[in-house]
Order: structure tokens, then C-alpha cells, then sequence
């Protein structure tokens, strides 16, 4: 039976090439590089892998959600408004700076710290909204099992089982482990924006006739409604499939603040200046050790 009426093509193909980020810190930046700017809503995805004392120390974010997935390890957080934490492996912290929010982000342990950061976008109505955070422990994330085929479910709904996480922008966020020989074909809202994120392993995808995908590659998907996947070697295949509906709107980005005009990008510079319309606590917060 042909699973879709309109499977969706590898349009694009990329290798996330290590650089360094932060303070010490190396990401392999997929989207929100050179080759792929950024993918409408998304702006960012980096695999990131740090270890103490490397890190991202105090910075801000406006206009933007931040979604941090720890594969290894642990990182504890912590912003201006005193809400502080530890996001484990497994964990998913999914946050909503909206109009602002300043914070740190830094390993926990003494061992390496591994995991995914993924921004996107607010439209202009969401950007300067109440900052937010979902966060959810890896015994809470929603997860289902088919065939051979593992999913869990940060953001969307796989296999019937749905995410309880709000996503402002429609947004779907799945972490597949796919064992040697398992096929999986998962539907995809047509319109929506998807891409593939491989983690461990290769995998082919919508039966691209080329080599099968390996590890830090990124790849682009064409118009569609679904995705198939063969995991044709004899290893585990572990990859993130994150889709997302378009906004649409300008995006104008100076660093980590993201708005639609320059005027706007100004006037977040200049109230992280000067502590005003949602970065008041900035000036008198810094991080603790
Ligand atoms: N220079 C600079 C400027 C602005 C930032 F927001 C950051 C920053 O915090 C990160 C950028 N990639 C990331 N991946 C994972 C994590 Cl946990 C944090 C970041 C940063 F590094
Ligand atoms: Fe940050």
C-alpha cells in the first residue's frame, strides 16, 4: 500500500560542521548556517558538546523559543528572574523568551554534556509576550513504540500518542531510534516546513536513491504529506524530525534577538541597555556559580 499520497523528497543535504559557540563551548550548527540560513519558522538547530568550564554564560534572547534537548549529560540554567534548574538527559526544556529573557546555561557535571538546541521563531503578535518555560523530565516525555521503530515525542503527535507541550507555532519535534531493517512512515502536515536531523547512525530517507544519511547531517525535506524511513544498516538509527508552520514574515536577527524590522532590533538592543520593557531585572541579575 503506498503509505503517502505525497512523500516528501530529500531536497537538501548538509554535514553541520563543528564551530565554536559560547564560551568554549562547540556546536555543529545546521540550520543558522551559511548554507541553510534558516528554514521558516526555525532559525537555529545546533548539536551542541560541552564540557566544564566551557559554556554560555549570561546572554539574552527576544522574540524567539528556545527548545534544549539533552542527550548526555546535564545542563543547569538559570535567568534573571530567578528560575533556575537542571536539564537532565532525556529532559526538554522548551522556552518562550518572548519580550526577553537573560539566563546562563551551563554543564552540570564533570563529564561531556551533549544535546540539541533548536530555536524558532514567534510571529510578530507572540514576540513580545510573558516569557515561558515547559519543561518536562525524561520519564514525562511522551514516547510510543512500533515495530521496531522507538519514538519520543517532544512537540506533535506520532503513533496516536501527542505531546502535551503548547506550541505557539505549530510545531512538531520527534526523536526516532530505529533498529537495523525497521521502516517508518510518518505523516507530516502538508504546508508545514520539515527537516531531519540525524544524531547516530544512517538511514535512508524517502527512498533517496543516493548513499543513505549518516551522523551530523542535516536534511532539508520538499513539499509533501509524510516522511518514510529504512534504517537498512545493521546498527540503531537515531535522528530528530522537526516540521513547522511557515510565518512568513521578515526576519531580521542580531544575534539573540530576532524581530521583523531593524527599528525593532534597535529597540531590543537598546532595552537590554537599559533595563526596560521586559530586561528590567537584567542590570542587577548576574549568573551564580
Ligand atoms: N554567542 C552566543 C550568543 C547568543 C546565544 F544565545 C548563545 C547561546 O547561548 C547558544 C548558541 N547556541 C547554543 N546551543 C546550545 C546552548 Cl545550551 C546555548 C547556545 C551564544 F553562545
Ligand atoms: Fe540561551
Amino acid at each position: 500500500a503506498v503509505p503517502f499520497e505525497k512523500p516528501r523528497a530529500v531536497v537538501k543535504k548538509l554535514l553541520a560542521e563543528s564551530q565554536s559557540e559560547g564560551q568554549g563551548a562547540t556546536v555543529r550548527r545546521s540550520i543558522g548556517s551559511h548554507e541553510l540560513r534558516n528554514l521558516d519558522p526555525f532559525l537555529m538547530l545546533d548539536e551542541v558538546s560541552v564540557s566544564k568550564p566551557a559554556g554560555f554564560p549570561d546572554h539574552p534572547h527576544r522574540g524567539f523559543e528556545t527548545v534544549t534537548y539533552m542527550l548526555e549529560g546535564a545542563c543547569i540554567h538559570q535567568d534573571f528572574a530567578g528560575h533556575k534548574g537542571t536539564i537532565r538527559a532525556g529532559d526538554v526544556q522548551w522556552m518562550t523568551a518572548g519580550r526577553g529573557i537573560v539566563h546562563s546555561e551551563m554543564p552540570a557535571g564533570d563529564e561531556v554534556n551533549k544535546g540539541l538546541q533548536l530555536w524558532i521563531n514567534l510571529s510578530s503578535k507572540d514576540k513580545m509576550i510573558e516569557p515561558r518555560y515547559q519543561e518536562l523530565q525524561s520519564k514525562n516525555i511522551s514516547r510510543a513504540e512500533k515495530d521496531g521503530v522507538e519514538v519520543r515525542i517532544i512537540a506533535g503527535e506520532a503513533f496516536g500518542v501527542r505531546s502535551p507541550v503548547y506550541t505557539r507555532t505549530p510545531t512538531m519535534y520527534m526523536d526516532f531510534t530505529m533498529r537495523p531493517g525497521s521502516q517508518l512512515h510518518q505523516p507530516i502536515p502538508e504546508g508545514w516546513n520539515a527537516f531531519v536531523y540525524i544524531v547516530d547512525g544512517e538511514g535512508v530517507f524517502s527512498r533517496d536513491k543516493s548513499a543513505p544519511v549518516s551522523a551530523h547531517h542535516c536534511i532539508v525535506l520538499g513539499a509533501g504529506d509524510g516522511i518514510s524511513v529504512w534504517n537498512k544498516s545493521g546498527a540503531p538509527l537515531r535522528f530528530a524530525l522537526v516540521a513547522g508552520q511557515p510565518l512568513g514574515e521578515p526576519v531580521v536577527q542580531h544575534g539573540p534577538f530576532v524581530m521583523n524590522s531593524r527599528a525593532e532590533i534597535q529597540q531590543a538592543m537598546e532595552d537590554y541597555y537599559y533595563g526596560k520593557n521586559g530586561f528590567e531585572r537584567a542590570s542587577q541579575w548576574s549568573s551564580s556559580a
